[in-house]
């Protein structure tokens, strides 16, 4: 028998998502209901498809209530095709900004908000712009792929990096090169990521840093999406890649702008090692009804 459910559609940087209320987990769906949602020509189209389920109701949230108990809520999270991804730096604003308009939480601005996701309890604080969210301790992944986008006669090497979800990070050497680089197919990597892993290509600024800033300009190769205008994971990463590149003398504060918007990122010394703090903002478009 059909079920319709009241989805809304949101977006962070123009990484778009449609996402849809299930206190009580009893509307999983299966992949390729998921596929279908966000297909779009098909279905309502989105570069994920976020799923707000009460951390008690479902096994992954007993990890995050284990963590964190305030962490109520938690963000269930799979890309465009069905997929189950960790993390998602832009979804975890969007999914903030949905909690709120939908009456599931109440969040003034300066107030914070613990969000059970795959990855750990994610931390989001409301600030007048939209949200920063502490994105939890980031690591070098331990590889350098070799990475070749379907139009590179040559393979570059990349960095790998970790934000609880997997990320290859490139360089390129100039804005020309990273506009021509064809992301219409996932980028091959040498050796393959298991997992799979999310592609950024990055241009450093020329100068890099501005007033006590790094600026980067990036493309994205997502996981499980496709090219997508933004991603909040990829930023950090891509951040974290050219910090590790640049050595002692580079900022903890950087501008990443990204073909939907510009992403904030600032590194913050914690007790456990160093966070990744991730700004920017999250926009709620429409609301309609699923029949599924
Ligand atoms: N767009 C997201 C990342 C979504 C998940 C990713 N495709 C994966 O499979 O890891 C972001 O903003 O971080």
């Amino acid at each position: 028998m059909a079920t319709s459910i009241r989805f809304t559609k949101g977006h962070g940087t123009g990484n778009d998502f449609v996402l849809y209320a299930d206190p009580h987990g009893e509307h999983g769906l299966a992949p390729e209901q998921l596929a279908a949602i966000a297909d779009r020509h098909v279905g309502v189209g989105g570069d994920g498809v976020i799923r707000a389920v009460r951390s008690s109701s479902l096994p992954d949230g007993a990890a995050a209530l284990a963590e964190d108990p305030r962490a109520e809520w938690f963000m269930d999270y799979v890309n465009s095709d069905g997929s189950v991804s960790e993390m998602c730096g832009n979804g975890v604003r969007v999914f903030t900004e949905y909690l709120i308009a939908a009456g599931l939480v109440e969040l003034p601005v300066g107030a914070s908000l613990p969000i059970g996701t795959r990855a750990g309890v994610k931390t989001v604080l409301r600030t007048p712009e939209g949200y920063a969210v502490d994105m939890g301790l980031w690591r070098l992944s331990g590889g350098e792929p070799l990475v070749r986008a379907r139009d590179l006669a040559v393979a570059r090497p990349g960095l790998g990096i970790s934000v609880g979800n997997p990320h290859v990070v490139v360089a390129v050497a100039s804005d020309e090169e990273l506009d021509a680089i064809d992301l219409g197919a996932a980028p091959l990597l040498e050796p393959a990521a298991p997992q799979g892993a999310n592609v950024e290509f990055v241009v450093p600024g020329d100068p890099l840093v501005v007033d006590g800033v790094g600026r980067i300009r990036m493309r994205v190769h997502e996981r499980g999406s496709g090219e997508t205008l933004s991603c909040g994971t990829g930023a950090v990463a891509a951040a974290m890649a050219v910090r590790h590149w640049a050595g002692a003398a580079a900022p903890e504060e950087w501008r990443v702008e990204v073909p939907g918007g510009v992403l904030g990122v600032r590194v913050v010394a914690e007790e456990d090692g160093e966070h990744v703090v991730l700004s920017g903002p999250a926009v709620l478009v429409f609301e309609g009804e699923l029949v599924v």
